[in-house]
């Protein structure tokens, strides 16, 4: 019964009365403040292996009512983490027109205007993403910062298809293209740190792993992603828009986030 949404008498307050981890430990996202960063050399840069896709292939762009989501095949996975993460699915959180200010993570306090995960489980311990996702080994999510600036070529392979899944629950086919290239050039500079889910049920079974570095997208694109979706389906009668679709920061208790750099 996934009808928790971001605002009102589902919100984000009242989760955790029908997903008790909402209101537990671990929680993401969170603002990423100076005085919790501890540096860790040991911290190596993130490897993906075969995440430049073909075009012969075929992703699936869809709408689940909270968010776009990209389906990734099982060939795609993170390969420099003790275990072998087997990418699962991308998706996007995202302000309105009207805010365009709708990361999930900040970093000392600045919230970008969007953020991209792409969502891996560990396929070393479990057969499949749904026993892996409230495992604490389970999960590890790739985060990626999404500035307004120079348009980005990488964003329109799925955004230019976008029209075809504006209600919750519309599905479309899309040609698979380079996943890497919507990625920051540098996967060797980011944060780290051990978080949940950021919708419910909220598990406390993520990697998290934030680069430093966004990506940019234009306004033109950013809109596209702000204004075109709905959380309703097709034929209700009053469409909801999709937008603002990020958890606020939540307490880091007594967290440290690791970073891999220094300055
Ligand atoms: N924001 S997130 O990264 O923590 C996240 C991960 C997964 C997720 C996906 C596959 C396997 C396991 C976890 C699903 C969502 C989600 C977003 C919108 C609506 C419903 C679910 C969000
Ligand atoms: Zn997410």
């Amino acid at each position: 019964a996934a009808n928790w949404t971001y605002t009102g008498p589902d919100g984000e307050q009242h989760w955790s009365k029908s997903y008790p981890y909402c209101g537990g430990i671990f929680q993401s996202p969170i603002d990423i403040k100076p005085e919790l960063l501890r540096f860790d050399p040991s911290l190596r840069p993130i490897e993906v292996q075969n995440y430049n896709l073909s075009p012969n292939e075929q992703l699936t762009l869809g709408n689940n009512g909270h968010s776009v989501q990209i389906s990734l095949p099982s060939t795609m996975y993170i390969s420099s983490l003790p275990n072998r993460y087997t990418a699962a699915q991308l998706h996007f959180h995202w302000g309105s027109a009207s805010r365009p200010a709708g990361s999930e993570h900040l970093v000392n306090s600045k919230q970008s205007a969007a953020e991209m995960h792409i969502v891996h489980f560990n396929s070393d311990r479990y057969p499949n993403i749904a026993s892996a996702v409230d495992k604490s080994d389970g999960l590890a999510v790739l985060g990626v910062l999404i500035d307004i600036g120079e348009f980005n070529p990488a964003f329109d392979q799925f955004l230019r298809f976008i029209n075809g899944v504006k209600y919750r629950d519309q599905k479309v086919q899309v040609p698979a293209f380079n996943i890497r290239a919507l990625m920051p050039a540098r996967l060797d500079e980011y944060f780290r740190y051990d978080g949940s889910l950021t919708t419910p049920p909220c598990y406390p079974s993520v990697l998290w792993t934030l680069f430093r570095n966004p990506v940019t997208i234009s306004r033109k694109q950013f809109l596209a992603l702000a204004t075109s979706l709905y959380s309703s389906h097709a034929q209700e009668s009053t469409p909801v828009p999709l937008n603002s679709n990020f958890r606020k920061p939540q307490p880091t208790d007594s967290r440290v986030v690791l970073v891999s750099f220094k300055e």
